[in-house]
């Protein structure tokens, strides 16, 4: 409790304020300085996004807008892992009510992160496979941290992105290099994903990140608000409108690939390899 205070009353010398007050799964601060928000993902020990974390992603999105924020910094609290991906275990021996709302909430929280009116940064402080890539590339911006993979990784696992994950990886990459980064499920390293344009800047470590990623956001300070948004809205239309027209449909196509018996068993031994990994 006295650490609690402590750290309330260091962060409001400072300008940070917290906001989210009932989010467990992710912290939501702005500075009021600057109107920056930073969203930093706290589920131990991976940030792997389940349908709890994927909700309070999505509220935390529409908090900031609510806010008025001038830009936002999605980062992790881990320094070794930005997001794991989806939670393998939301799709493994899936009750069907939830694994529903699971898919129904990532589909959401993708449109809503990858249209603020606000513009976003990602500080990969860490791994970032399959879906923490994905809300890496949804960002305006990527800067990562040295030493570390990224990349959508499904075609490994035996599992395929959706278009729509393919698609924010083409509008970052284009074509040819998404066809071979995805069709060989490659997690590119740092230095890799710099050359390849997938990041778009290298730092040693999360403070030197924040930094950057801050400097990035005021560059819009003199842009107007309104015609910077709806620039980006309409950049980015085409993609969204893909998915929002067949929502349904990407539902459906989820819950037949996943409920295969074939898929359950590939997903058993999965999170068998991953377990028995940890314990090594
Ligand atoms: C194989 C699938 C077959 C069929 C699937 C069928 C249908 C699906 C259809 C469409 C879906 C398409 C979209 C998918 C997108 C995804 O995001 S899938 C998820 C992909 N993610 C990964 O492959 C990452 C796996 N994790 C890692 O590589 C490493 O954990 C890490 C992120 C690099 C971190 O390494 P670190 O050494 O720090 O940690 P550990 O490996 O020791 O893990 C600690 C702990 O966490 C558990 N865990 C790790 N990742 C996940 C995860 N994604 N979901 C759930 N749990 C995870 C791990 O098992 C350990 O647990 P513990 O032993 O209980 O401590």
């Amino acid at each position: 409790m006295a650490l609690l205070c402590f750290q309330s009353l260091r962060m409001l010398r400072s300008g940070i304020r917290c906001m989210s007050q009932n989010a467990q799964l992710v912290s939501l601060t702005v500075n009021d300085k600057t109107g920056v928000a930073t969203l930093s993902l706290q589920r131990p020990p991976v940030n792997s996004l389940n349908l709890e974390l994927l909700t309070e992603i999505s509220s935390a999105l529409t908090e900031a807008t609510d806010n008025n924020s001038r830009g936002l910094i999605l980062t992790s609290t881990n320094d070794g892992v930005f997001s794991a991906g989806l939670d393998i275990l939301e799709m493994y021996k899936p009750n069907l009510d939830r694994v529903k709302e699971f898919w129904t909430k990532l589909q959401e929280t993708w449109i809503k992160l990858y249209q603020t009116a606000y513009p976003t940064v990602a500080v990969i402080n860490g791994h970032s496979p399959a879906g923490g890539c994905l809300l890496a590339l949804s960002c305006e911006h990527r800067i990562m941290v040295k030493n570390f993979t990224i990349g959508l990784n499904e075609t490994r696992l035996g599992i395929v992105a959706p278009p729509w994950f393919i698609a924010s990886m083409v509008n970052v990459i284009g074509q040819r290099q998404s066809e071979r980064a995805l069709t060989l499920g490659h997690m590119f390293t740092t230095e890799e994903a710099k050359n390849v344009g997938l990041i778009d800047e290298i730092v040693q470590n999360k403070a030197e990140g924040t930094t950057q990623a801050e400097a990035f956001i005021q560059k819009f300070a003199k842009i107007p608000f309104q015609a910077r948004s709806l620039t980006k809205t309409w950049l980015r239309n085409k993609t969204v409108e893909s998915l929002v027209k067949n929502r349904e449909d990407d539902l459906n196509m989820f819950l037949q690939v996943v409920t295969q018996p074939n898929a359950q068993e590939s997903l058993g031994h999965y999170i068998q390899s991953l377990k028995n990994k940890a314990t090594k």
